[in-house]
């Protein structure tokens, strides 16, 4: 399959090395400048689960798509806040048949992506992989992981499906999804959970976990997420969540996992996505009456953390 990654972090360098590794036809799409050199320079450097991998692998400056061809599949891992601006620049390779997977972490990116392309095109899904960046062009990936995957207009299950073996067929473990809005929402709600309080703790998955007070945190910010989701209609199912959160913290899973937030802030003095998450959760208490002030505290505190580290 022809697949273009838009948004080469972390994470899509983990899903274009193991795409392009299970032999499918992929291009990488950035808009980070030393990463793009050093791909082109050196190549992808991948440590992958311990074991050193260099592979060549096209990548483009999403400024400038001057491709000859359109995208089969085109997977987006942006940044939340990038997302919008990335949709614009892919313009030049997207055609009526093209599908859009957009696995970013966060809540309402479909709104977004539906401003440039039908929603038959759309498809929608959320991932526990994980992935680190080591420097420009170089990525580490250990652990394992899954991801579900679901059109966002009914009766396209069938592309869903094709596209969900597609990313099976490279270990990628991808299952098409019943309910995906639930998911994206679970997913958010542990996101908004870890993502935050490790940036803020200057802590792991394993060691934040294993703090007096965590557990009470854990569950203020996911009863805020509940009453909210409920609003929409979306069950979420807290004990669930929170027997995931504390298997993802166990040390021999994720616990040494430092959260996306945390590598962007903290290591790499970035923008969070504090906005997508917990932020989210917070415009939309306003809008239907529902207080939440730990989702509330919680992202001004990383914006303030934000401005402490000039954060770009
Ligand atoms: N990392 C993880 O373990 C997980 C991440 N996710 C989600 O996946 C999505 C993508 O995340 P992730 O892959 O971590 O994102 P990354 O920050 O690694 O990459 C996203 C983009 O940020 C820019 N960028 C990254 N690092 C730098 C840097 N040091 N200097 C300049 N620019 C940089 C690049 O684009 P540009 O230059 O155009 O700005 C890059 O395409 C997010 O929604 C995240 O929440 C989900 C599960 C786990
Ligand atoms: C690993 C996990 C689930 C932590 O919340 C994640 O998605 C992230 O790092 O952003």
């Amino acid at each position: 399959m022809k697949i273009f990654i838009a948004g080469a972090g972390a994470m899509g360098s983990r899903f274009g090395f193991m795409l392009h590794q299970a032999g499918n036809e992929v291009s990488l799409i950035d808009g980070w400048q030393d990463h793009i050199n050093a791909i082109i320079e050196n190549g992808l450097e991948v440590n992958y689960n311990g074991q050193e991998f260099n592979i060549q692998i096209p990548i483009y400056n999403q400024k400038d798509l001057d491709i000859n061809s359109k995208a089969e599949l085109i997977i987006v891992f942006t940044k939340a806040m990038q997302l919008d601006e990335m949709m614009k620049d892919l313009q030049p390779i997207i055609s009526k048949e093209t599908k859009i997977l957009c696995l970013l972490n966060g809540l309402g990116h479909e709104d977004v992506i539906d401003k440039y392309l039908p929603a038959e095109n759309i498809y929608l899904g959320n991932t526990v992989w994980t992935a680190g960046m080591t420097g420009p062009g170089k990525v580490k990936l250990f652990g394992t992981g899954a991801l579900e995957l679901q059109n966002i207009v009914p009766g396209f299950e069938k592309e869903a499906n094709e596209i969900a073996e597609a990313l099976s067929s490279a270990g990628l473990n991808a299952k098409y999804s019943d309910d995906i809005k639930f998911s994206v929402y679970q997913k958010a709600c542990v996101n908004g959970t870890m993502n935050g309080l490790c940036t803020l703790l200057d802590g792991n998955m394993n060691e934040v976990g294993a703090t007096s007070t965590s557990k009470t945190m854990i569950w203020k910010i996911m009863e805020e997420f509940r009453a909210v989701a409920d609003f929409e209609n979306i069950n979420l199912d807290l004990d669930y969540i929170y027997d995931k959160i504390l298997e993802f913290n166990d040390i021999n899973k994720l616990g040494n996992h430092y959260p996306s937030m945390y590598q962007d802030l903290i290591i790499n003095h970035r923008k969070t996505e504090i906005d997508y998450i917990n932020g989210a959760i917070s415009r939309k208490g306003t809008k239907y009456g529902i207080p939440t002030p730990y989702c509330d505290f919680l992202t001004d505190l990383i914006h303030a953390k934000e401005d402490l580290l000039d954060a770009k």
